[in-house]
Order: structure tokens, then sequence, then C-alpha cells
């Protein structure tokens, strides 16, 4: 039985103390909820003060990107030891805006992966179509190819803590959510992919989340299904009340 995981990706949003505040607000009305896992991704420069404010408690804190290698001479970057050092534990990685903004690429998703996994970093390996990939019928080709090249080179036993969040480009901050069977569909295909480069326990133990355009009103019906494991969730996940109630809709019974 796959645990629910509820991620917010804050993206370039919020202070230090804006994301101070969100826990104080959000926290309490979440915090009988024990059937799934929550996550925060804040800016770089929020991580301290959040994972400081979220001890003791049972919220999670993670990086939006990270680079693979421990230290060097890479302006502006931060490194896996960086961030298990001031107590991330879950970091984001080939999210779609990485990759359209900064050059990411399946090798660079690869070589962070490995490198999360060498940390004790869960990593959440963002997969997804353009909106012309979908309508050329290329969803299944890009997705097992970014799925094939991520894992490449990596043992089944290390894939334990994978996460892999589907996110439909043509979904991500458009209000234009992939339908349940639309979502259902890719994640099979992510499943089935995964089983067959690490087998079938890998692939049933692995969580796959689905992002874009994720809200109150459809998280339900999107995570209610057999192959959607959770959600990464991006603007309604910067409003503690949107963001509880998605948490409370995903996992009500
Ligand atoms: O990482 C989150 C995704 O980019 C989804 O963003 P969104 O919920 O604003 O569409």
């Amino acid at each position: 039985m796959r645990k629910l995981l509820i991620a917010a990706n804050w993206k370039m949003y919020k202070t230090p103390t804006e994301s101070t505040a969100f826990l104080t607000s959000f926290f309490p009305l979440v915090k009988n909820i024990e059937t799934a896992e929550i996550v925060l991704c804040p800016a770089m420069t929020s991580l301290t003060a959040l994972v400081d404010a979220a001890r003791g408690k049972s919220v999670c804190v993670g990086a939006q990107t990270m680079h693979w290698l421990n230290e060097g001479a890479y302006t502006g970057e931060t490194s896996p030891t960086m961030l298990t050092a001031i107590g991330a534990t879950h970091v984001l990685i080939g999210h779609s805006e990485r990759r359209q903004y900064f050059n990411e690429t399946d090798t660079t998703v690869n070589l962070k992966l490995k490198s999360a996994l060498a940390h004790g970093l869960v990593p959440i390996v963002c997969v997804g179509e353009h909106l012309n990939e979908r309508e050329q019928n290329l969803t299944a080709d890009v997705l097992n190819l970014q799925v094939s090249v991520a894992l490449e080179g990596i043992d089944a036993a290390a894939l334990a803590p994978l996460v892999i969040a589907y996110e439909p480009v043509w979904a991500i901050g458009t209000g234009r959510t992939a339908t349940p069977e639309i979502a259902e569909d890719a994640h099979k295909i992510i499943r089935t992919k995964i089983a067959s480069i690490a087998g079938s326990d890998v692939a049933n133990a692995t969580r796959i989340l689905y992002g874009g355009s994720v809200k109150p009103d459809n998280a339900r019906s999107l995570c209610c299904l057999d192959d959607i494991d959770g959600a990464l969730v991006g603007g309604a996940s910067l409003e503690p009340t949107s963001f509880s109630q998605i948490i409370a809709n995903a996992t009500a019974h």
C-alpha cells in the first residue's frame, strides 16, 4: 500500500517570513491527517527557516532543485550535502520549468537522481509531455524516454525512495487539468516502464504523483485512482486554506 504524498512547489514565491507564516496557519488545518505525507518545497532562501519551523511537526521540507555534485565552482548552485546539512529531506528533480528555462535534460536528471539517492534525499522526479507531443500521440514515447534515461545505471535496490511526478506541461499553471483518465493512463505508462527497468516490486512501491492545475475541487477525482499516489501542487499550494483543502479532499475516503 503506497502512502499518499502531497507536495507543494512554491516556485519563486514567498520570503522566509512568508514561508513560516504559511506554516503557522497551515499546520493546525492538517495536523490530524495521517494518511498522507506532506512536503513543502519553498525557495532556497526559505529552506532553513521552514525546516526549523517544521521541526516536530508532521510536515517535511524539500528543495526545488539541486546540483548533483557535493561542491565546486558552480555559481548559484546548491549541493545535496548543503541540503541535508540544513535538514531538507526531499528534492524536486527535472521540473519542466527547470528543463525549459535552465537547460535541464534527461541526462542531468539522471545525475541528480543518482546523487539524491546517494545522499538520502527523497527524489521527486518530474516528467511530462508538451501539448504538441500529446497532439501527435507521442505521450508514451516521451514518458518512456524520460523515465528510462532518469533511471539509467541505478540499481533496483537503490530505488526504494523514488517518487515520480507526472506533470503534463500543458496543464501547469494553465487551469487546464488532465482528466483523471488521461492522468491514470500516463501513470500506468510510467509504472509499466519502471517495472520493465527495475522490476515489478520497485514499480509497485514507487509513488507517482500528478501535477498540473490541481485544485481543491479536482484533488479527489485524481487521487482516488489506483495509479495516482498524490499530487505536486503549484499555485493552489501558496495559500494555507486551499492547500489544506486539497489534502483533505485527496485523503477523503
Ligand atoms: O510543480 C507544480 C506544477 O508545476 C504544477 O503547478 P500548478 O499547480 O500551478 O499548475
